[in-house]
């Protein structure tokens, strides 16, 4: 099977390079803007700037894959606030150019997408909940995923929430990343209470869109972890693993803590579906945790 990854130099990407590269019946193309930022490896790496509609349509066209992992996109929220025309070439206006030229190619697609499509007042969510983003990074993910779902192309949509892992030259953070660094520095840190989420190792997420894609299963499909945990939970989590001083860490709650953009509150989503349908098996907090050493 012939498979072709775009924001393959992102979290997820590098994990879905390195679980099909290993993978004898996969054919694999990783794309990503700018160089590749991985090592080398069995597959073929190719520039690719999914914004330029043109060179979209040529890759796709060239290597016509039978399917497309579609995870490039701006994941700065706050920044997405800020840079709202950049946030919609990235987040939609990219996404259209994707779906057109799977169905000329005639390629499954699987879309990557998010909880925060979601206002977070009755989480967790299960895959028929009513969407209702709160932030524009939410608006431009559902308007995307409403471009897959109006297709006419074998699609399935993956979504999941707040991922966590160890990659190579990242361009962002991720929460228990974060964490574990700032105590190491001995700095202290505040921590929500009152937001919920299922965090979602990045090799789990690879792993579960590798099931989607293997079996071309349609429709959407929630693959996160499956514990519910606020922040301040997850960052004492993380300060026991580590062995870190948990006295650095103070719980704080919307009330005293804003961001730039606004989060839905209680999210989190169940991953039923895709345990009963693909066997999907994600790991505990502590179990993915254990895996950022290695
Ligand atoms: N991280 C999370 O907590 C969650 C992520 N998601 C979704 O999962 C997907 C992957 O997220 P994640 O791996 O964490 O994101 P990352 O930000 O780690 O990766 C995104 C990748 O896309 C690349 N990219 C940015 N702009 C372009 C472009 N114009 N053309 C090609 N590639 C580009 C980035 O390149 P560069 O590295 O050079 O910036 C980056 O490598 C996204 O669709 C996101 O919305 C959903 C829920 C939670
Ligand atoms: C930085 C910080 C975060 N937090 C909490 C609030 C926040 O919701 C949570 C996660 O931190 P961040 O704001 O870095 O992560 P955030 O931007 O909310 O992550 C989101 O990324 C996009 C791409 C998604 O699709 C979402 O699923 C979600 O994962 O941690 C604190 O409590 N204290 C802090 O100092």
């Amino acid at each position: 099977m012939k498979i072709l990854i775009t924001g393959s130099n992102g979290l997820l990407g590098q994990k879905l390079v390195e679980i099909f590269s290993n993978d004898s019946n996969v054919d694999l193309i990783a794309t990503s803007r700018g160089g590749n930022r991985l090592n080398e490896g069995n597959y073929a790496y190719h520039d690719l700037d999914v914004t330029k509609e043109e060179d979209v349509h040529k890759i796709i066209n060239q290597y016509s894959p039978h399917a497309v992992i579609h995870t490039a996109a701006m994941t700065n929220v706050d920044k997405c606030e800020d840079e709202k025309d950049n946030c919609y070439d990235l987040n939609v206006n990219a996404t259209k150019y994707i779906v057109e030229a799977c169905e000329k190619a005639s390629c499954f697609l699987l879309h990557i997408s998010t909880d925060f499509i979601f206002d977070g007042n009755n989480g967790p969510y299960d895959e028929n909940a009513e969407p209702n983003p709160i932030n524009y990074y939410g608006e431009t993910k559902l308007e995307a995923e409403k471009l897959v779902t109006s297709s006419t192309l074998n699609w399935a949509i993956a979504r999941t929430v707040l991922v966590y892992g160890q990659a190579q030259d990242m361009s962002r953070s991720n929460i228990i990343l974060w964490v574990k660094d700032n105590l190491e520095k001995g700095k202290a840190l505040k921590l929500v209470t009152d937001q919920l989420r299922s965090p979602t190792l990045a090799e789990d997420l690879a792993q579960g869109c590798k099931l989607i894609v293997e079996q071309k299963a349609e429709g959407i499909f929630n693959v996160s972890g499956d514990e519910l945990l606020t922040p301040y939970e997850m960052a004492i989590i993380t300060a026991d693993f580590f062995k870190l001083d948990k006295n650095l860490i103070s719980a704080v709650d919307g009330s005293t803590f804003q961001q730039r953009a606004a989060r839905p509150l209680k999210t989190g989503l169940l991953v039923d579906k895709m345990k009963k349908l693909l066997g999907y098996q994600p790991r505990k907090l502590n179990e993915g945790i254990s895996i950022l050493t290695k």
